[in-house]
């Protein structure tokens, strides 16, 4: 077991008498966690929302955890008392415990793990109120037992208590605001406080019940048909994709959609074609209309896979391994429905933006607006607002990135991962760098209920969990983490404490089976959807050995079948998707003559080579800082004039296009051509339109795009995806490939797939080829428990950085010596190592990287000790369980 807990971070632990409450506060100009101290009357919860003075202010806090001690390096003279409780419950309990765990296990503080999952400002937007305890009931208070006791308090009141109980009588709703009651009253503060204590006040904490509305500017089509002669051609194409819109875009997605300017469209409106105003938007992701759907009636293997599913009760993990196309949207859809009906929330994670449009257009087709979006790409304000919206306790779908993970859904009764192998789930940095299905699977186990993990290809890990469990007997870890409780559903009485945790770390994750009484948590289940819907057929994969084709005199980065292929597809007015490995022009730029390569002057990289179109000025840009310069004509070593750009990127293979294929239409979609928002769903929507022929783009085009008229999926080149320098290449390159080769043959028309490569015989190719995800798997699974790989062994990942070279090599040496013990523990060390790229945006890099054998106990020194050890110039981020690498 690893352990990485600072000493005495037992956030849960009954305090004899908590004393001391450290507090989160969170407002404008300071966030940070304080300590404070606790009067006697209050009893305080974590997850409680206190008002504390801060400054000249009382501001409103988070109780984070109570201390039974002041903390040491603070003078208990200098702590300020907690002014009042005002609302507990806030947050659920469990809340609270998964953010706490989510810190100790990532090695990090919970207030980071606070940034990641509240959203800024949460408790200034809402408002301090105080009210009667027992509505207008005129001078009664509670006792107690709930009754209102109508006898006079102890001791007379205060002028000032007086004064405010007049106020708060002579309201209608026998409600204020507190800043109302303290600019009507002198002396307010001590008033409130004797009124509080008396029982004849409360403190409430009422989140804004209108939030001011955002305006933003649309356009709106008025002319019905564009009969105005003096319309450009330009104009009538903006006409054209407004009313194919519906006749109504917000002025922002209108200008990126068109590629057009504010001026061109105020040409439209002078001509009484368009109005634009501005338009109330509700801060919730802008959801188009869709038009209803019910559900589909099921295949005989979906209903089998949602029979078991629903079967399931309480916590459990389940692992969905559906080809592409098989139907998993449509089980999760049909598991969601009941569960609205029954008042209970699901939450539904996907790997990124690019592929949530589709995917929530078709939950708003089914569940209309109980769906709302979240993640971090949204404002501040749409944040806020779709956090309160999950807090008022309505049943309702949120669909996510990763930090949606942290969505405070109440009642939730299905945890969802679609396309649970990708990568996106994990955040490398800033710290925490937590995976979302860990965190989803904690979550699930807190609020006892299952957590459905859905891909065609599976991770491995989550592969051999859900796997392997039948023949070893029940194993106590969880899947990606490798952490012990994940999934125990033990009686609570019979759960170790931490302290026993710590003291058997052991115990937790051993695959052995551990004796009665205690309960283990249920299997894994695993299900199965082996074909695609209504029997369709995987596309067939024809690998292209472009070795051959340099041989035979071919140059061209298409291959003579895909480019037969290509010309097929258009003569029978079909769609294709060209995938490419990367993105910019090339990755960089070099001299045939002398070699020099041209490289970023604050990073240690090659500049990219950007050419957005033909007559655009060449530019080359550092895709790690973004340090942009102009394209030398000329060598500036040497000045040959054999000064070229190398590779095949998007820009590079839509301009070969252009020359070889003019009559195609082109769409490129890479994160230059999808940077602004909504970009993924105009692009898509476009394509679907028919407007191009050809959809051009990387890694995003393989996640979730469903067009039943794609019938060809290009490869240009699977090479760079296989010799990425990771242990994990050959994984991503088979989940890569599989699922971009998915995207095609969808609809009635069968699909084909060219893959391109300079090795054809390279198992990954062969395996891909073959769809034989389980035999790649157990080669796969061979070679990781060879090397103690994730998931038969576990990493940790820790990184410097400085702006200081040789504080940063210190500071990494320093820390590789105080870890020099574990090496008696089983643990390898690799490092302490420059990072392959050292220097990103003038900071330099080092990194250890820590292998920790997976069925026995490491501790580590924890991570407050490691970071003393670095100069306070240099950073440490710890990376457990990394993906990246590099
Ligand atoms: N039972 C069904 N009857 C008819 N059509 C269905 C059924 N289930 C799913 N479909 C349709 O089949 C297509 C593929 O389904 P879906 O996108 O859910 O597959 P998937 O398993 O998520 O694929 P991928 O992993 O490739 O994204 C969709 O257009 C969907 O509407
Ligand atoms: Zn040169
Ligand atoms: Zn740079």
């Amino acid at each position: 077991m690893f352990v990485l807990a600072e000493p005495g971070t037992d956030y849960f632990a009954d305090a004899p008498v908590a004393a001391w409450v450290e507090v989160l506060v969170d407002c404008p100009g300071a966030q940070g966690v304080f300590t404070y101290r606790l009067p006697p009357s209050l009893v305080v919860q974590p997850g409680d929302i206190l008002s504390v003075p801060f400054g000249m202010q009382q501001v409103g806090a988070i109780a984070i955890r109570c201390l039974a001690t002041p903390p040491t390096d603070l003078e208990p003279t200098q702590l300020k008392d907690v002014d009042t409780l005002l609302q507990t419950g806030f947050f659920s309990a469990t809340y609270w415990q998964l953010l706490t765990r989510v810190a100790d296990y990532y090695c990090t503080s919970l207030m980071q793990v606070v940034r990641v999952a509240l959203p800024p400002g949460l408790l200034t937007r809402s408002q301090r109120r105080v009210r009667l305890v027992d509505g207008k009931a005129n001078g009664k208070r509670q006792t107690a037992n709930g009754e209102t006791d109508a006898s006079p308090p102890s001791s007379p009141l205060s002028p000032a208590a007086q004064q405010l109980l007049t106020l708060l009588n002579a309201s209608k709703t026998g409600d204020y605001t507190w800043q109302y009651l303290q600019r009507q009253c002198q002396g307010a503060h001590q008033g409130l406080q004797e009124l509080v204590r008396n029982g004849w006040v409360e403190n409430y904490l009422e989140p804004p019940a209108t939030v001011r509305p955002k305006q933003r500017l649309a356009v709106t089509l008025v002319a019905s048909s564009p009969t105005d002669l003096t319309l450009t051609t330009r104009q009538q194409e903006i006409l054209a994709v407004l009313r194919r819109q519906g006749g109504e875009l917000w002025l922002a997605d209108l200008l990126q959609q068109c590629r057009t300017s504010s001026t061109t469209l105020k040409g439209l409106a002078q001509k009484g074609q368009v109005v634009i105003q501005p338009r109330e938007v509700l801060r919730r992701e802008h959801a188009p209309t869709i038009a209803a759907d019910v559900s589909k009636p099921l295949t005989p293997d979906q209903t089998a896979a949602l029979e078991q599913l629903q079967a399931l009760s309480g916590f459990a993990q389940v692992l969905l391994h559906g080809v592409t196309g098989s139907g998993k949207t449509e089980v999760y859809l049909q598991a969601i429905a009941p569960m609205l009906e029954n008042g209970q929330s699901a939450l539904v994670l996907v790997p990124e933006i690019g592929l949530t449009p589709q995917l929530t257009d078709r939950f708003r087709a089914r569940f209309g607006d109980r769906v709302c979006v979240y993640h971090s790409a949204l404002s501040d304000g749409e944040r806020y607002d779709t956090w309160r919206q999950m807090l008022n306790g309505d049943a309702q779908v949120v669909i996510g990135t990763r930090s949606a993970v942290f969505a405070p859904l109440p009642r939730l009764g299905l945890i969802v991962l679609d396309e649970e192998h990708d990568s996106s789930f994990k955040q490398d940095q800033p710290a925490p760098c937590y995976h979302a299905r860990t965190v989803a699977s904690w979550r699930a186990e807190l609020e006892d209920c299952p957590l459905l993990l859905g891909s065609a290809t599976p991770s491995l890990e989550s592969w051999v969990f859900c796997r392997s469990q039948k023949a070893e007997g029940r194993r106590e870890w969880g899947i990606g983490s490798g952490e012990s409780g994940v999934g125990s559903r033990e009686p609570e009485s019979s759960r170790p404490s931490l302290e026993e945790k710590l003291r058997e770390p052991n115990s937790n994750h051993s695959p052995t089976l551990r004796s009665s009484p205690v309960a283990l948590h249920p299997l894994p289940l695993f299900l199965s959807l082996p074909t695609r819907v209504h029997d369709r057929p995987l596309p067939s994969i024809d690998v292209v050995d472009m070795r051959r084709e340099l041989h035979e005199g071919n140059h061209s980065i298409f291959s003579r079948s895909l480019r037969a292929a290509l010309l097929t597809m258009k003569e029978r007015q079909q769609q294709g998707i060209l995938f490419i490995h990367r993105r910019g022009h090339s990755t960089f730029v070099s001299c045939r003559s002398c070699g020099y390569v041209v490289t970023c002057p604050n990073c240690d990289v090659s500049l990219a080579y950007h050419h957005v179109h033909s007559e655009a000025i060449p530019l080359l840009r550092c895709h790690y800082c973004n340090h942009t310069r102009l394209l030398p004509n000329d060598c500036p070593t040497c000045h040959s004039t054999y000064f070229k750009h190398f590779g095949s990127g998007t820009q590079r293979v839509a301009q070969a296009l252009a020359q070889e294929f003019p009559d195609l239409r082109v769409l490129r979609f890479d994160s230059d051509t999808t940077r602004t928002k909504g970009s993924h769903r105009a692009l898509l929507n476009q394509f679907a339109a028919g407007e191009a022929d050809l959809l051009v783009g990387t890694q995003m085009l393989a996640k979730g795009i469903d067009l039943p008229q794609v019938t060809l999926v290009g490869v240009v080149s699977a090479d760079g995806l296989l010799h990425m320098a990771d242990y994990r290449a050959s994984e991503r390159a088979f989940q890569t490939l599989t699922q971009v080769a998915g995207r095609c043959g969808r609809g009635d028309d069968p699909g084909r797939v060219i893959l391109q490569t300079y090795a054809p015989d390279h198992p990954v190719i062969q395996a891909v080829q073959q769809y034989a995800y389980e035999q790649f798997v157990a080669t796969e699974l061979g070679q990781r428990s060879q090397l103690n790989y994730p998931p038969y062994g576990r990493l940790v990942l820790l990184r410097f950085g400085s702006t200081s070279p040789i504080a940063v090599q210190q500071a990494a040496e320093r820390v590789a010596l105080a870890l020099a013990d574990l090496e008696a523990h089983g643990v390898e060390r690799l490092g302490p190592a420059p990072a392959v790229i050292l220097r990103v945006a003038r900071r330099y890099h080092w990194q250890i990287l820590l292998k920790l054998p997976l069925h026995t106990a490491v501790t580590l020194p924890d991570s407050t000790t490691l970071r003393a050890l670095c100069a306070s110039n240099v950073s440490l981020t710890i990376d457990v369980d990394p993906l990246n690498l590099f």
